[in-house]
């Protein structure tokens, strides 16, 4: 005869075993149990109110599982999180996933394989949860989050501040690029809507690319990433998240294509700033208090400006240097306008943004506008250098390390002697009908360079000419 112990024994074993299938069977499935149990009542009580209560009964008794749900939409909001959330799922191992979704959403753009499931499984710090894309008898859509409550504080105060933001730096990273321009105010509408227009910018230039001393464009570059990763750093010092550029130099020296390569570096969008079609100080304040963070503000040629000059008497000058007066024209953009906006208002909105000024002649700027702290970095570009030469040659005609190269010799002691715009380099290096031939290329930037040499030291021999007539 059994013993009643044994007896007992047997049932503690067996409800063990039992209780461990249900943990791990619930761990793996945590949902389909509800569901399980959701559908054999209805199929029982065909009442829904009712079977949906005794359903949430059990799985509260049995389940030690939490939801969290995240709506597309909040009271006619559009929720952030929950596209954070959909880029971050997205992103989330396709090569593992069983189901995909391809789709080429432009002719012009590369097959996307995307995941298709609607439930993921992720896993943060040794907790596992659930991810559920839900859609409502109401068409609202949702995703549902599902995790341990023994994991509660780590998910909701952890995890969750971590997807959203995790989605939002790769929907960042994926973002294409933006050119934006802005509209003449005459075409802004009652809101201030339509103050930009903006198209895909598709400018291919890279730092890699770009021609000019190796170090200067590697220090470039640190700065660029130091500023992109200095959200704390600027919060840490009190200063607003914001770092001004000038590129000076000839025109064909890059400046305009390194603002290009500074926006596919970053992914940032650029906003071209057309001053000559801003009426006032105040609807420059408008346009670009509308700018977006992670964005690059251009202001090109900024000494061409009409309005601009004309602040350059000593008058405005002193008005300046009374700590940035209201301005008494209120009919044009002028500088201190633009100065009290850099330092000013565009120091309290917005985030992470970069203003660049380019010019070709920085002798002509106002001190005012240059002075360091509103142009954190003066970057010259200047003529072609063998260095950058050795770079464009890269480029164009497939070449490295051919210093040995008599051509390539002869190349470097003309670029010592003679002043010439990478742009220039760049267009004899260019091969005709997509052939490359070196020899031919490489003569003729030797032929341009002669040329060029003889022209400027005719044009220097003039000058000593005009000089000598002066003091003669
Ligand atoms: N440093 C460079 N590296 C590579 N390519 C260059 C460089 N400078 C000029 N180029 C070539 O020359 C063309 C003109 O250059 P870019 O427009 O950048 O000159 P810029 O300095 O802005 O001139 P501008 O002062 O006239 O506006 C570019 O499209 C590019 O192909
Ligand atoms: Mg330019």
């Amino acid at each position: 005869m059994m013993m009643m112990g044994d007896t007992f024994g047997t049932i503690g074993s067996s409800l063990a075993s039992l209780f461990f299938i249900w943990a791990t069977v619930q761990q793996i499935f945590p949902n389909h149990f509800k569901i399980a149990i959701k559908e054999f009542l209805l199929s029982s009580f065909h009442q829904l109110g009712f079977a949906q209560r005794v359903s949430d009964y059990f799985t509260n008794i049995f389940s030690p599982y939490v939801d969290i749900n995240f709506p597309e939409s909040d009271e006619y909001r559009f929720n952030h999180a929950f596209s954070a959330i959909e880029t971050y799922l997205e992103s989330k191992a396709t090569n593992k996933s069983k189901h995909l979704k391809g789709s080429q959403v432009k002719e012009n753009k590369d097959l996307v394989l995307k995941r298709d499931e609607a439930k993921i499984r992720d896993e943060y710090k040794g907790a596992n949860v659930w991810w559920e894309f839900v859609t409502a008898s109401d068409q609202e859509r949702s995703f549902k989050l599902t995790f341990h409550h023994r994991a509660r504080s780590l998910i909701t105060d952890s995890y969750v501040p971590y997807v959203v933001e995790e989605g939002k730096l790769i929907k960042a990273k994926k973002q294409q690029t933006r050119l934006v321009t802005n509209n003449p105010s005459s075409q802004w509408g009652v809101f201030s809507q339509n103050m930009w227009r903006s198209i895909e910018f598709e400018h291919p230039a890279s730092f890699e690319t770009l021609a000019m001393d190796p170090e200067k464009k590697e220090e470039i570059m640190s700065d660029l990433t130091a500023f992109t990763n200095g959200k704390d750093y600027y919060k840490k010092i009190g200063k607003a998240w914001k770092r001004g550029y000038l590129l000076y130099g000839p025109p064909g020296t890059g400046k305009s294509t390194m603002i290009s390569a500074m926006a596919n570096f970053l992914n940032y969008n650029i906003y071209d700033l057309e001053l000559t079609a801003i009426k006032n100080n105040s609807e420059l304040r408008k346009l670009l208090t509308a700018t977006s963070s992670k964005s690059i503000v251009v202001i090109e040629d900024i000494d061409c400006s009409v309005d601009l000059t004309r602040n350059r008497n000593k008058k405005e000058r002193n008005s300046l240097e009374r700590n940035g007066e209201q301005d008494k024209d209120e009919s044009s953009v002028t500088l201190s306008g633009l100065l009290n906006f850099i330092d000013g208002i565009w120091s309290a909105c917005g985030q992470e943004r970069i203003v660049v000024f380019t010019t070709n002649h920085l002798e002509n700027l106002d001190p005012a506008l240059i002075r360091r702290g509103r142009m954190d970095m003066h970057i010259e570009l200047s003529y072609c250098t063998y260095e950058a030469f050795k770079i464009l040659a890269k480029n164009y005609l497939d070449l490295n390390d051919h210093d040995d190269d008599p051509l390539f010799k002869k190349i470097k002691s003309l670029l010592k002697e003679t002043k010439i715009s990478p742009a220039d380099v760049a267009e004899n290096l260019m091969t005709r009908n997509h052939k490359i031939d070196v020899d031919g290329s490489l003569n003729s930037l030797i032929k341009a360079l002669e040329e060029k040499k003889s022209s400027q030291s005719q044009h220097d021999e003039d000058k000593k000419k005009n000089k000598f007539r002066l003091f003669g």
